[in-house]
């Protein structure tokens, strides 16, 4: 199981199983997180390193079967070969009798086998009471849909107060992401505002191509490998998909708050909160509370595939369908699609600068802050010394003109925040900001994207 092309970061999450694999006891480890999230990719690459046993249970009724010849294999078990692992029971008790030293064995998209196996949990339950505990094995359950996953994972599951570790893989950072293809910002940019920071969807583009020729092969054609990747993922988890469309779709419209979003997907607002906390759950859509102050409850889509795909995709279903070309539309919008993603990136990017203390103090808190017509794009706070940063964020190129004119709004806008005795500092960040130094020696904080490369690098 050689993993052939590059790996990209996952440190943290390879440090969290190494962590486990050396704590010499019984480990239970529960890891999950959406599709093509790189779930498989990470274990592989820890199984390299531990030499453990990889099963794939599928949505079949045979996985017990396969199980038992991949031990077969892996044990090189000739009594096994004979008389094939016939049991739940069996499994079990051949792991714990093959487990007297660390033994890692990871089954990997579980949720098919909890699924067509009823009793799988509670005989896991059951048999690690009794023997596997007292062994040394690591046993690793990963599997794909989250909310399903987080079932699992509650009090209510067999398995619950067995578990000694978990971790929800998430998407990679922007400046993570990076290290998939040498290409410019700008265009990286663009990529991430259309496959957020899913590393299948990096690996997939193809640097060798244009930025829109990419989409074009990957999303916007019919028979595209992601053309109908949302409607794929969420039917996976849900039954009926349909009322969750108009309500993703109002959101990837800028709708964004409650009584929006239920007039825009015309769905009653007593059962709009249902739907909500599904997706919310499911990991698609997120709430935004103002970091400070009475602001209303937004709500956003959680995931740059889904948000692209529900504004420019699924609206154009039938050209794309009868194989028109859609593109040129699309580029219209997509300056003004960008303007969020570019805030989101400068918010991670002000977490790296934080982290590397190359900021006037550090923050112990990120945000944005609204209310009413106003807002803020960044505000971050260090709250114990009243401490606060405002970044507004552009994209676009200022003449210093133009970022003075903002940053006198910015205090401004700072002023109705409520926090009125607190040290304020103020700074901006554009897509390229000219005369950038001289707004520097006037006290203010400025970035662009020269500084983004210069994070990358180091
Ligand atoms: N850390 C990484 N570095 C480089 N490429 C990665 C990384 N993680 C994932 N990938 C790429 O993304 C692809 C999909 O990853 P993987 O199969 O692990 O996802 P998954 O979460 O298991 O998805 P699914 O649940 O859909 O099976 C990989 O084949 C690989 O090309």
């Amino acid at each position: 199981m050689i993993l052939t092309s590059k790996f990209v970061n996952r440190e943290r999450e390879l440090n969290f199983l190494r962590d486990h694999y050396h704590s010499g006891k019984a480990e239970l480890i529960v890891i999950y997180g959406r599709r093509r999230i790189g779930k498989t990719y990470l274990l592989r690459k820890f199984l390299e390193e531990t030499n453990g046993i990889y099963l794939l249970a599928e949505e079949n009724e045979t996985n017990l079967e396969d199980f038992s010849l991949r031990l077969t294999d892996y044990f090189k078990d000739p009594f096994l070969k004979e008389n094939p692992i016939r049991t739940w029971k069996a499994f079990f008790t051949y792991l714990a009798g093959k487990s007297n030293k660390r033994l890692v064995v990871v089954i990997d998209e579980v949720q098919y086998l909890v699924r067509a196996e009823k009793g799988f949990l509670s005989t896991l339950q059951k048999y690690w009471d009794l023997y596997l505990s007292s062994t040394k094995i690591m046993l690793i359950l990963c599997g794909s849909l989250v909310s399903f996953m987080e079932g699992i994972l509650s009090g209510k599951s067999p398995i619950y107060g067995r578990r000694t570790g978990t971790w929800k893989v998430e998407e990679m950072s922007f400046f993570d992401v990076l290290k998939f293809h040498p290409i410019d910002i700008e265009t990286a940019i663009r990529i991430y505002s259309v496959f957020g920071g899913v590393p299948q969807y990096w690996a997939d583009y193809d640097p060798g191509k244009d930025f829109w020729e990419n989409v074009k092969d990957l999303v916007l054609s019919k028979g595209a490998k992601y053309y109908d990747e949302p409607k794929y993922l969420l039917k996976e988890e849900l039954r009926d998909v349909s009322r969750y469309f108009s309500i993703l779709r109002a959101i990837a419209l800028g709708y964004s708050r409650f009584g929006q979003i239920a007039d825009a997907a015309r769905i009653e607002t007593k059962s709009l909160g249902k739907y909500l906390n599904v997706l919310e759950e499911m990991g698609y859509v997120r709430e935004e509370k103002p970091i400070v102050g009475r602001g209303k409850t937004l709500y956003r889509i959680n995931d740059y595939f889904f948000n692209f795909w529900f504004r420019f995709v699924f609206p154009r279903r039938s050209e794309i369908e009868m194989g028109l070309d859609v593109i040129e539309e699309i580029k219209r919008e997509f300056n003004d699609y960008l303007g969020p993603v570019f805030e989101e990136i400068s918010r991670q990017f002000l977490i790296e600068m934080n982290k590397r203390k190359k900021l006037p103090f550090r923050f112990t808190k990120i945000g944005k802050w609204w209310y009413k017509r106003e807002e803020i794009d960044l505000v971050a706070l260090k709250e114990e010394e009243k401490k606060a940063l405002f970044i507004e964020v552009k994209w676009k190129n200022l003449e210093r003109k133009e970022a003075y004119r903002i940053l006198k709004d910015l205090k401004r806008k700072a002023e109705l925040t409520g926090l009125h005795d607190w040290n304020k500092r103020y700074g901006i960040i554009a897509k390229s900001i000219i005369e950038k130094e001289k707004l520097r020696e006037k006290g203010f904080l400025a970035w662009d994207l020269k500084d983004f490369v210069g994070n990358q690098n180091g």
